[in-house]
């Protein structure tokens, strides 16, 4: 018998703090009189297998600089973390094959090289079974309608097209978990529409695991039964937005969740 459950976070944060400029421990405010920056300022984070959760705050908040920890792009300069059991600045390359991450405001694919080769050349470096590969391909070639510019250079895709190649490229190694940076930024009604069914149907067909950071509250409203608001590097809300919207409507929730109010203590 083991004591550990289904229920154990597959994201775990602690106190996770990033600082810029300046070293371990010195921070007690977010700006500093020696010009250094606390972008992140002691989250508590527990995100459970197959959530799907939004990340949400002003411009400025720490999303990204949270993100980038949780890849292992940056170290933290306090606190604890775990992805997948993984500390991920020490166990960055190991992590890898568990996570996806897509920044909608750049590509991770080959500018110069055919879509698909970008794909190819993915399953090699996470030396993914060809029989699996193929699958994978197939199925998001179908859902995300990939086809007709497969065989075409990424720099001649519309920012929808390749956003939907930056998906698949993050999924064809089945990460247990995948971080969507503005995963709907620039797209047009109908091919935002189109990610969030698609994101909807990965979630729920394979319990991949999603945190998405996104401006626009129509994805919040579609995909995340929870949603974590920062401001000022600091966690507001933590909760689900049918509790905000019990006594507020949607447009007071939006200001306040973008403001970065506290939603959890009023009084302060
Ligand atoms: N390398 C860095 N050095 C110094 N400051 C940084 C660095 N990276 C980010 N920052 C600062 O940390 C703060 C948080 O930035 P971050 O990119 O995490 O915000 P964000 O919530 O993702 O914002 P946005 O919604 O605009 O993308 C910002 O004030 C930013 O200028």
């Amino acid at each position: 018998m083991t004591t550990t459950s289904t229920t154990d976070p597959i994201i775990l944060a602690e106190g996770l703090t990033k600082a810029f400029g300046s070293s371990p421990g010195r921070f007690r405010r977010r700006r500093t009189t020696d010009g250094g920056f606390t972008a992140v300022d002691g989250i508590d984070l527990r995100i459970a297998p197959g959530e799907l959760v939004g990340y949400i705050g002003p411009n400025g908040a720490g999303k990204s600089t949270t993100i980038k920890m949780l890849t292992g792009i940056l170290t933290p300069t306090s606190g604890l973390l775990r992805v997948a059991g993984f500390e991920p600045q020490r166990d960055r390359v190991r992590l890898a094959r568990r996570i996806g991450v897509v920044f909608g405001q750049r590509t991770t694919l080959w500018w110069d090289l055919p879509l698909k080769d970008s794909f190819t050349l993915l399953q090699r470096l996470y030396r993914i079974p060809p029989d699996r590969f193929g699958e994978n391909l197939a199925y998001y070639t179908a859902a995300l309608d990939l086809g007709e510019f497969l065989d075409r250079p990424v720099r001649q895709l519309s920012l929808g097209q390749r956003m939907r190649g930056d998906i698949t490229a993050a999924l064809l190694h089945d990460p247990a978990v995948v971080y969507l940076d503005e995963p709907t930024i620039g797209l047009d009604v109908v091919s935002k529409h189109a990610v969030r069914e698609f994101l909807s149907d990965l979630n729920q067909r394979t319990g991949t695991t999603i945190l998405l950071t996104t401006h626009d509250i129509a994805d919040i409203e579609r995909l995340c039964s929870r949603v974590v608001a920062i401001d000022h590097g600091r966690v507001t809300y933590d909760g689900s937005i049918d509790d905000l919207r019990a006594d507020r409507d949607l447009e007071t929730v939006v200001r306040e969740l973008y403001l970065g109010r506290s939603l959890v203590d009023t009084t302060e």
